[in-house]
């Protein structure tokens, strides 16, 4: 579970976040949603540690980030895993290599047992066969594979996404964000995706946080979002035709 709680981080004048508070549990996708230059991005790294908020906290479990001793804290960074917006995978080196590579930097283990390791969840992500590729010979949706492999081989307990359809097909994309999901119900990990895909939001927002302005305007889930009167979510979330249409035809009981 990571518990936020009044965060707010500027740069020089500009607020960014505004007194962000709220809680995403264990073993449950939880999404990030809002206009570009809402703060997103901001919020994200503020989890991940890349940004020190100037007022509030984030709780891992029970611990406040802040109050962390640098060793707890490179404890608890071993404890997460990270999908990259476009999968980030090191060009130079194979699919195994790029999915050992978190087991180099950080397990204690002999070079068979994270073979084995690799392989286990490279099995995992469906992607078998692959092992001696490069990323350039792999398709996009195969990348994003290997990017949750590598994310999850060191068996974390938090893991965000960022943007993790971005540049997939819409039918990829739907796989893709089935995988993380299910990965995340059968590992319990608390996983906090960033993401401007309508479908996922509908798909897999069992937690939707929605932000607007650097506030937390709106929060819920996929069937609540499908309710809500909020004007400033049902604008942004409807934005599309398509959706919009749907979301007609459902009001008029189709
Ligand atoms: N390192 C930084 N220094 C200064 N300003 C920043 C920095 N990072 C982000 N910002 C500003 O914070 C605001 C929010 O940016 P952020 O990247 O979080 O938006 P976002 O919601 O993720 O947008 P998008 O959906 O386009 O990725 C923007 O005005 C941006 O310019």
């Amino acid at each position: 579970m990571i518990k936020v709680e009044n965060l707010h981080k500027s740069f020089d004048d500009l607020d960014v976040l505004k007194g962000i508070s709220t809680t995403f549990e264990k073993g449950q996708t939880n999404l990030i949603i809002g206009q570009s230059g809402s703060g997103k991005t901001v919020f994200l790294k503020c989890m991940l540690g890349l940004f020190t908020p100037e007022e509030g906290y984030i709780c891992f479990g029970s611990e406040s980030y802040e109050e962390l001793t640098p060793k707890k804290r490179r404890e608890l960074r071993k404890q997460i895993g990270m999908v990259f917006q476009g999968g980030a995978l090191f060009d130079s080196m194979t699919v195994e290599e790029n999915v050992m590579f978190p087991l180099r930097m950080f397990a204690k283990a002999t070079k068979s047992e994270m073979l084995d390791r690799v392989n286990e969840v490279l099995k995992r992500v469906n992607l078998t066969n692959a092992n001696h590729k490069f990323p350039s010979e792999i398709s996009g949706g195969m990348q994003k594979r290997v990017s949750i492999a590598r994310a999850i081989v060191n068996r974390p307990k938090y893991l965000f996404c960022d943007e993790p359809n971005s540049g997939l097909d819409p039918r990829t994309a739907t796989v893709i964000d089935n995988l993380i999901q299910e990965i995340t119900h059968e590992f319990e990990i608390t996983t906090v995706i960033n993401t401007h895909d309508m479908n996922s939001v509908f798909e897999i927002g069992e937690k939707i946080v929605y932000l607007e302005g650097g506030h937390l305007a709106w929060e819920g889930n996929k069937d609540l979002i499908h309710k809500t009167n909020n004007k400033t979510v049902t604008d942004f979330v409807y934005s599309s035709n398509l959706f919009r249409k749907v979301r007609v035809a459902q009001q008029k009981g189709y």
